[in-house]
């Protein structure tokens, strides 16, 4: 009886004591991260699982103090422990040593994962010489100048829908709008086909994209991958869901383009380069529909978030918008529709450029990890396989290089004329101070295609539309992943020149 009680008593703590290290593997960090390095509670990561937040207030109650203190927190997301920098000196080092920091994406992250068969290794993700080759493949097509009468074009189709929504129901919600018309430049000025959205909720790429996301934003899957390891019926659902979208974007590609430009890899078209890297046997099918998803994703999603972001700016800021529109309406009627007259209208760029800053697109990114043991700044010592990421909402509003009121929104801050304006990016984006378009060997290659795009599109909203916030609007953002006003609601009136 004794020698069966023993047995028992030692059983249970087994079991207790294996319990506690399996959970306390969650919900501390582990043991080799650096402690002069402050730890987010675990539970801040489960909050959008709980109870209806908002980004913004939660980088207030939680971040906001122990980042601008010490530029760096330990952080539970993903699935894994994290060290989140924003000190601009410590993201500097990163982005300077980036084969000490390097990216490590989903597929290497958490390679089971439905996030992992979404994003897979592409231009964004990858590192050595796959990266070299897909670079080689995308960034002359990223590089060139697009038909910008695609876009014009296709805000002229917006902005007819944008009045007959606002007509019908008082109020237009703008994501979804955006989201059509952000898809169809991309696939029609980028890639050559046309996934024919504006208009057509209805459209593949956007019904699928509609379905796809709620599986792949839940938080409780992006929180604990390894559920992944499961056979749950939901996310069956949701790996059914992805194959079926990214077999039917790459066919889209493939037989949109087919044949259109003969000069293959000289071409400068993206769409193109794409297509003939697959048919010469440069890329495998794998590689070549997650390059695809890559360049559909951030080539639409990041310019949608910034024209939701900008509208909402000028909408709260009525001065602004009528300022922009004025300076607009002076340019002749081929300036106001031209990528180069634009990109010389100081305010219209340093617009951008401020509401790139506090709104950063991708606000969150963790997505690098240590090769080896490494001194981060003076003091913090990070050990090889940590991984480490980055929060470009607190680093864009750094109080030393931004001034006291670094959070405000005021775009006179980036200069008069467009040489100070482009000077201040290059220093801001050198010292990172300014990172929404990441920055170093792997800045962003689609600078000058979002730019492009939001200054002709800016242009075309300013000359036909007068806009501002519905006053029902609850002035929220998004609870999780991408940073934007979470279902942005906005009154349109029509200008003369449309009527005309
Ligand atoms: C406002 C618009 C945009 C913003 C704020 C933005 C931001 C970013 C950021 C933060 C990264 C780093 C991502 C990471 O490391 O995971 C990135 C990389 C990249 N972006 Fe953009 N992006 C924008 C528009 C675009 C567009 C329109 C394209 C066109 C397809 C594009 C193509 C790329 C590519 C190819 C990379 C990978 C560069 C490399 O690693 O070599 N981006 N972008």
């Amino acid at each position: 009886m004794f020698y069966l009680v023993v047995a028992v008593v030692f059983l249970l703590f087994i079991i207790t004591w294996g319990s506690y290290r399996v959970v306390a593997g969650y919900v501390v960090p582990p043991a080799h991260f650096p402690k002069n390095v402050p730890t987010i509670p675990f539970y801040y990561t489960l909050l959008p699982l709980l109870k209806e937040v908002d980004q913004e207030g939660l980088w207030h109650k939680y971040l906001k103090k122990p980042l601008t203190e010490h530029g760096a927190v330990k952080i539970y997301f993903g699935g894994a422990w994290n060290v989140l920098i924003t000190r601009p000196t410590y993201i500097a080092q990163v982005f300077k040593q980036d084969d000490v920091f390097l990216k490590a994406g989903n597929h290497v992250k958490n390679p089971h994962s439905v996030l992992a068969l979404y994003t897979g290794e592409n231009i964004i993700s990858s590192i050595g010489e796959n990266w070299k080759r897909f670079s080689y493949i995308v960034k002359p097509g990223l590089q060139a100048d697009v038909d910008t009468t695609i876009i014009v074009k296709n805000a002229e189709k917006l902005i007819k829908l944008l009045l007959d929504e606002q007509a019908r129901k008082g109020a237009v919600i703008m994501s979804s709008p955006l989201q059509q018309y952000t898809l169809a430049n991309l696939s029609e000025a980028l890639l050559g086909s046309s996934f024919n959205t504006i208009g057509n909720p209805e459209a593949p790429m956007t019904k699928l994209q509609t379905e796809i996301k709620p599986h792949i934003f839940n938080p409780f899957y992006l929180n604990f991958p390894m559920l992944d390891h499961f056979k749950i019926a939901s996310r069956e659902e949701a790996r059914r869901l992805v194959r079926k979208f990214k077999a039917e974007l790459a066919n889209i590609v493939l037989s949109g383009h087919h044949h259109k430009h003969p000069e293959g890899m000289d071409s400068s078209h993206l769409g193109c380069r794409l297509v003939t890297a697959y048919e010469t046997g440069i890329l495998n099918r794998y590689h070549f529909e997650q390059n695809c998803v890559s360049t559909f994703l951030a080539g639409h999603e990041n310019p949608q978030i910034l024209l939701l972001s900008m509208m909402r700016m000028l909408a709260e800021h009525q001065d602004l918008q009528v300022q922009l529109r004025q300076k607009i309406l002076d340019l002749s009627p081929e300036d106001q529709l031209s990528a180069s007259a634009l990109a010389n209208l100081p305010l219209l760029t340093s617009v951008i450029y401020e509401t790139l800053r506090l709104y950063p697109p991708i606000s969150q990114l963790l997505n690098r990890r240590t090769t080896e043991d490494v001194l981060l700044g003076d003091n913090i010592l990070l050990q090889a396989g940590t991984y480490v990421g980055y929060n470009g909402y607190t680093t864009n509003r750094d109080k030393e290089f931004w001034g006291p009121d670094a959070e405000e929104f005021r775009p006179s801050r980036w200069g008069e004329t467009i040489e100070d304006i482009n000077s201040l990016f290059r220093r801001a984006s050198s010292k990172s101070t300014f990172i929404s378009f990441h920055g170093g060997k792997r800045t962003c290659l689609g600078i000058k295609f979002a730019m492009t795009g939001a200054r002709l599109s800016m242009s075309m909203f300013l000359r036909n539309l007068e806009w501002q916030l519905d006053p029902t609007w609850p002035k929220k953002m998004t609870p999780a992943g991408p940073l934007m006003p979470k279902m942005l609601r906005l009154q349109f009136k029509k200008l003369e020149a449309m009527e005309s």
